[in-house]
């Protein structure tokens, strides 16, 4: 067992960080305030305070007033001036304080010449203020010697003795106290209490019997003492009011210094949540993790031991607090799971079960005509929509035909979309294969092919293009016998139907093959089981928040029903269909938005209804810290080193690096851009994607690069308000794309830059030598420009036969007598050459630019 440091600190009364410096002088292995230390080493060091305490205590209570037998009746007047309830409070505490002088005496094996003293200054409020010790501490009772309500600095002397017992702690008794008269000259006197106290041994009279000689002499009090019981005994009940009054002004700033302000916080510690509990702003926290190397956006969760530092260092103690231990934690999990699984199978009875229409999944090559063929069966134009004309996200629809269901999933072609592709086929029932008359199996095709033969499910095949000039539908048909899937009229079992998206012809067979398969299927599920189901795909809306496109695969899903996806979790607000409408419930098969999540949930994952909000958000931070977890130790775990890689890496360190940060507007997206940069291989310069999100471009983005200088790349994404003069600011370049090829290209144009150059070297021209001049200094070469053209100050090469006689230069080109500035084929001129002179005739001068050309990769 150990504690930590601001907790023995708080328990013994001192400032964190002196507690801090004083175990580091007694050699304990302490970093910071929040480090622990062993609980015997702790209890030590409380004991050792608690007796230093108790002298300063003792220390700090006014020196027991003279023995004066007078100061006995002052007391018996405070009933004049006091409550029934004070008098009868007082009369207790009287009781009290007298019972332990008597127990302090009868220990005190010789009577004190102290005792007698003690009695009367009993009922004072000197006893709750200094509640556990015993009587002696009540001694202090001369409060009556404040009696003058006359100034205060007459009597200097007198006050510091009066004050020091109240200064102890600022105790309730002080309502009786609270008498309107003395006021003013309380007030004045009250910073005094701090005047260090009479020698200690005065005021430990319990202990040793108190010789009552030094008392008198250490102790000044005794003239006003003399005095007190005559005036007033309202004055006694203002003392100890002041010395509160008098404590606190200095308390703040030690406890400001030294306490450390606590910060709790539920795992995981998400950037958006810990900067306000810092009193920081979001994108301040952000550039304070990029200087400890740690990059993380607004919604990012950071690791927690990064958290406590950078907590510690803006003077705060940060507690993650989680939930419960792992032992309890699994067994109610395991709890959950089997009343789950209990319920799962009687919500699977057959009985329950009602007919449900097929998911379908339009897979194929690029530009195959999926979306078009799509619009042909929704009958809306969604193909026209997209940028570039490719589809880059997964869409779902339903639509009705012949009075039953069907949805669809429509998913891109594009390369850079597998996993899309691979999650499209994964939700579904049945696969339409669509393949171009024209063009037959191509790489996506033969990807798409396979994913649905992963899933498991039927494939419909659709030969597009049915109207195009070289439609050759014998010939798909011969490669999906090479590919394993023949047709049924090829005495396979795969259904072909050959359609034209544009024309429409087709359409019907293939909607009614559809509904056949669908049958043969026998599709069901129970309509009113726990609704769970698949993200199609996420995104994050800048009106609605984080959104995501999902298919309800059991059950009924509802507005305002808890949902749970891995890491996120929704309480929905709101669901739209697939034309944008609002819906109250998506029944089995139904794709919805749903939106009200709390991030954007990972496409391709399962959601499940809960009992209510907390049970989802509790699901959800579950995750989010196994998750944490998983990474940390991934991180911890010991990486194999060889001496290759050891190479590779000083190879990587010395490499350049574009380093870029990724937006786009749905999750899969994301995916997609990144796969694509990751295909682009250069052994010049890396490529490091710093981070993918979905959203717009935002403030904290351009912080963020500008401080890891990255580039921002936007995919289908816009930039928020107050982003372009941010960016130039910073000179963080941002480019956006909606088109994902273009997308790559730039982006290797961008690493091709960060290279030198390539020289390039550009022929202007070339002149042939027929005469030489004399000039007053060397000679210049009457020249007939045979090609081209000759520019002054131009890079010159003369060439004579084979060999090149000189290099440099064009110093002086002259047409006739003038300087010109270039002169073109078939026109003659001089040249002179740098300081050369030795031209002959038949040379010839070559005029060429060196020009600057981007490197290759
Ligand atoms: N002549 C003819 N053209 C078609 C047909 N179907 C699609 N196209 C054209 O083919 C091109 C691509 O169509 P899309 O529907 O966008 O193709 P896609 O397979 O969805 O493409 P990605 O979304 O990029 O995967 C468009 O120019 C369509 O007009 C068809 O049946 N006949």
């Amino acid at each position: 067992m150990s504690i930590r440091i601001h907790e023995l600190a708080k328990k013994i009364g001192m400032n964190n960080k002196e507690l801090l410096a004083m175990l580091k002088e007694r050699k304990f292995d302490v970093k910071s305030v929040s480090s622990t230390i062993d609980n015997i080493s702790a209890e030590a060091i409380v004991e050792e305070f608690a007796e230093k305490n108790k002298t300063a205590e003792a220390a700090a209570q006014p020196p027991p007033p003279a023995p004066e037998p007078e100061a006995a009746p002052a007391p018996v007047q405070i009933p004049t001036v006091k409550s029934a309830a004070d008098v009868a409070r007082e009369k207790e505490e009287a009781a009290r304080a007298k019972k332990a002088a008597e127990d302090a005496a009868r220990a005190a094996s010789s009577p004190s010449p102290a005792a007698p003293v003690e009695k009367p200054a009993a009922p004072r409020k000197a006893a709750p203020a200094v509640p556990p010790p015993p009587p002696v501490v009540s001694a202090p009772k001369p409060p009556p010697a404040i009696p003058a309500p006359k100034p205060a600095s007459p009597r200097p002397a007198s006050i510091p003795a009066v004050r020091s017992a109240p200064a102890v702690p600022p105790s309730p008794p002080q309502t009786p106290g609270v008498r309107p008269a003395p006021s003013a000259a309380p007030a004045q006197s009250a910073p005094r209490p701090a005047s260090p106290p009479p020698a200690a041994p005065v005021s430990r009279p319990v202990s040793a019997p108190p010789p009552p000689a030094p008392r008198p002499v250490s102790a000044p009090p005794p003239p006003p003492i003399a005095s007190a019981p005559k005036p007033t005994p309202a004055i006694p009940g203002t003392t100890p009011p002041i010395a509160p009054a008098s404590a606190t002004p200095d308390q703040p700033s030690e406890a400001g210094d030294g306490e450390l302000k606590i910060i709790s916080l539920k795992p995981p510690v998400i950037v958006r949540d810990f900067a306000p509990a810092l009193g920081l702003k979001p994108f301040k926290l952000i550039s304070e993790l990029m200087g400890m190397g740690v990059f993380a956006s607004m919604n990012q969760a950071i690791d927690e031991g990064v958290a406590i530092k950078v907590a510690e260092k803006h003077g705060y103690l940060l507690e993650v607090k989680h939930r419960g231990d792992a032992a309890s934690q699994q067994a109610a999990k395991a709890e959950e799971k089997k009343a789950r699984a209990k319920k799962a199978a009687a919500e699977d009875d057959p009985k329950n079960l009602a007919p449900r229409p097929p998911v379908v999944c339009i897979l194929g090559h690029v530009d195959h005509g999926k979306t078009s063929l799509l619009d042909s069966i929704r009958k809306a134009h969604v193909a026209s929509g997209e940028a570039g004309g490719i589809t880059q996200h997964i869409g779902a629809y339903q639509i009705e035909y012949n009075g039953r269901k069907i949805t669809f999933l429509d998913t891109p072609g594009h390369a850079a979309f597998n996993k899309m592709r691979a999650r499209g086929a994964d939700a579904t029932d049945i696969a339409i294969l669509v393949i171009a008359a024209d063009d037959g199996f191509k790489p996506q095709t033969e990807e798409a092919l396979a994913h649905a033969q992963n899933a498991k499910v039927p494939i419909i095949v659709a030969v597009n293009k049915m109207d195009v000039k070289g439609a050759n539908l014998d010939q798909v048909k011969a490669q999906m016998q090479q590919h394993g899937i023949a047709p049924e009229d090829w005495g396979g079992e795969t259904i072909t139907v050959p359609v034209s998206a544009i024309k429409g012809t087709g359409i019907s067979d293939l909607m009614e093959m559809i509904l056949l398969q669908s049958d043969v299927l026998e599709l069901k599920a129970n309509p009113k089981a726990d609704p769970s189901g698949v993200i199609i795909e996420s995104q994050i809306d800048v009106g609605r928040g984080p959104l995501a496109t999902v298919i309800v695969q059991r059950g009924t899903l509802k507005v305002g029903d808890s949902i749970v996806c891995g890491q996120q979790w929704a309480k929905i607000r709101a669901m739209y269909d697939d034309r944008g409408n609002a819906i109250k419930e998506a029944p089995p098969s139904t794709p919805a938005r749903v939106i009200g999540w709390s991030g954007a949930p990972d496409s391709g994952a399962t959601f499940k209804a809960v009992k209510n909000a907390r049970e989802a958000e509790r699901l959800a931070e579950d995750a989010q810290h196994a998750a944490k977890l998983a990474a940390t130790s991934q991180a911890a775990a010991p990486k194999e080193t060889s001496i290759d890689a050891l190479f590779a890496n000083i190879a990587a360190s010395q490499q350049k690096t574009l380093k870029i940060i990724i937006k786009a507007d749905v999750y899969g997206s994301t995916e997609a851009v990144r796969s694509v940069l990751e295909n682009i291989k250069s052994s010049k310069v890396a490529l490091e994607i710093v981070s993918t999100d979905v959203g717009l471009i935002s403030k904290n983005d351009v912080l963020m690069a500008s401080t890891g200088s990255a580039t921002i790349i936007g995919f289908n994404t816009k930039l928020e308000n107050g982003v372009t003069p941010l960016a130039k600011h910073h000179k963080v370049r941002i480019e956006t794309f909606g088109i994902i090829y273009e997308l790559a290209d730039r982006v290797r144009e961008m690493m091709a830059d960060l290279l030198e150059p390539d020289l390039k070297e550009v022929k202007l021209g070339a002149a042939e030598v027929r005469a030489t001049f004399p000039l007053a200094k060397g000679f210049v070469a009457g020249c007939l420009v045979t090609e081209g053209k000759i520019t002054r100050n131009a890079q010159s090469r003369l060439r004579r036969g084979n060999k090149i006689a000189y290099e440099g230069k064009i110093e002086m080109l002259k047409r006739f007598k003038d300087d010109a500035n270039e002169v073109r084929a078939g026109l003659e001129c001089g040249i002179k050459l740098g300081d050369y002179n030795a031209y002959e005739i038949g040379d010839v001068i070559e005029c060429f630019e060196i020009q600057k050309v981007r490197a290759s990769l």
